[in-house]
């Protein structure tokens, strides 16, 4: 569900909208309205529609307010309080006319109302409205996200998804690993190279640290100046060693000349904190024991990681 957070539509056409109306015919003729522009698909119940969103993530959400079961009501309040949901917009398809019942619908957090029987014109346009701020809004998101030199993550997003990931070990019971990477003698790199060589330095180390991660719940972020941490979820110390054995390698493998360094090459040094987090710790506690021993990896040498 991290993902969430920085995958990209390119275009209106590959957005997906969850259809939520319990009465089959209803839905068919919404759907029938918004199949040929937009992927959609149809679920009978609020119910339905918080199970559909545990592993999918519509961009927009129609929701039929009057629905045995779940109202949609409460399934719009549902999803505007889990983070990983809460920035789907919510159309209400409603034939209620009772204002107070549609303002406990804005105040649950919906974009718009479109009414029964569905005119679908209006509906076009408003799903294509509302699609289309969603669309520049995850840019903006995903922009906020990622480190202009690098292209990694950027500090930003693990602050908002660490202690995410963190209650998910404890949750679904498998060690969380972490892995602080700092580039040796980049000091001396800059003063011997110049600061531009620097720069192309940090992004090939960068593209080297993300290419060796191939699960899709690893991340790779730009910690700091020349440091990149990266966390890997379901990930027992012996995988976060392997893991770290090949970003050694990788980096060696660039052989990018480092003259200040013991084989003249650039290399790193890394942190290994691997736990299974049984209660609930504060996100930069783990940051600090992958520091640890980063600077444990330094202390033995550099070019090598260390626990
Ligand atoms: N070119 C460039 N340099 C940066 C950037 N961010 C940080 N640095 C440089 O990274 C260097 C980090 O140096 P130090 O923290 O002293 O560490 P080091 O020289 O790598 O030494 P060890 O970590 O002990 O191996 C500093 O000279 C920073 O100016 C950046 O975005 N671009």
């Amino acid at each position: 569900m991290i993902g969430n957070y920085y995958q990209q539509k390119s275009s209106l056409s590959e957005s997906l909208i969850l259809i939520v109306e319990d009465e089959p015919i209803s839905a068919m003729v919404i759907a029938d309205l918004l199949s040929d522009l937009y992927q959609t698909k149809i679920v009978h119940s609020g119910e339905e529609a918080l199970e559909f969103c545990k592993n999918n993530t519509p961009d927009m959400i129609l929701l039929d307010m009057l629905m045995t079961g779940m109202s949609g009501l409460q399934t719009c309040q549902t999803i505007k309080t889990d983070p990983n949901l809460q920035h789907i917009p919510i159309i209400f398809i409603t034939s209620v006319k009772n204002q107070d019942d549609q303002n406990k619908c804005w105040e649950a957090g919906a974009v718009d109302f479109v009414n029964k029987p569905v005119n679908g014109i209006t509906l076009q346009n408003r799903v294509k409205a509302h699609l289309t701020l969603k669309l520049q809004s995850d840019l903006l998101r995903r922009m906020s996200f990622v480190d202009g030199l690098t292209g990694l993550y950027n500090r930003h997003l693990l602050d908002e998804i660490l202690e995410k990931t963190i209650l998910q070990s404890i949750r679904s019971k498998t060690p969380l690993s972490l892995l602080m990477i700092d580039i040796d003698w980049f000091k001396l790199y800059n003063d011997t190279y110049g600061h531009l060589k620097g720069d192309e330095c940090l992004k090939e180390v960068g593209e080297a640290i993300r290419d060796v991660l191939l699960r899709p719940t690893d991340l790779a972020f730009r910690y700091g100046g020349e440091e990149f941490l990266c966390l890997l979820p379901d990930t027992e110390q012996i995988g976060a060693e392997h893991v770290s054995q090949q970003i050694l390698e990788k980096i060696a493998a660039l052989k990018i000349p480092n003259e200040p360094s013991s084989n003249g090459l650039v290399n790193v040094s890394i942190g290994i904190h691997s736990s299974l987090i049984t209660t609930l710790i504060q996100a930069n506690e783990i940051i600090q024991k992958a520091d640890s021993a980063l600077y444990a990896a330094k202390q033995k040498g550099r070019n090598q990681y260390a626990s």
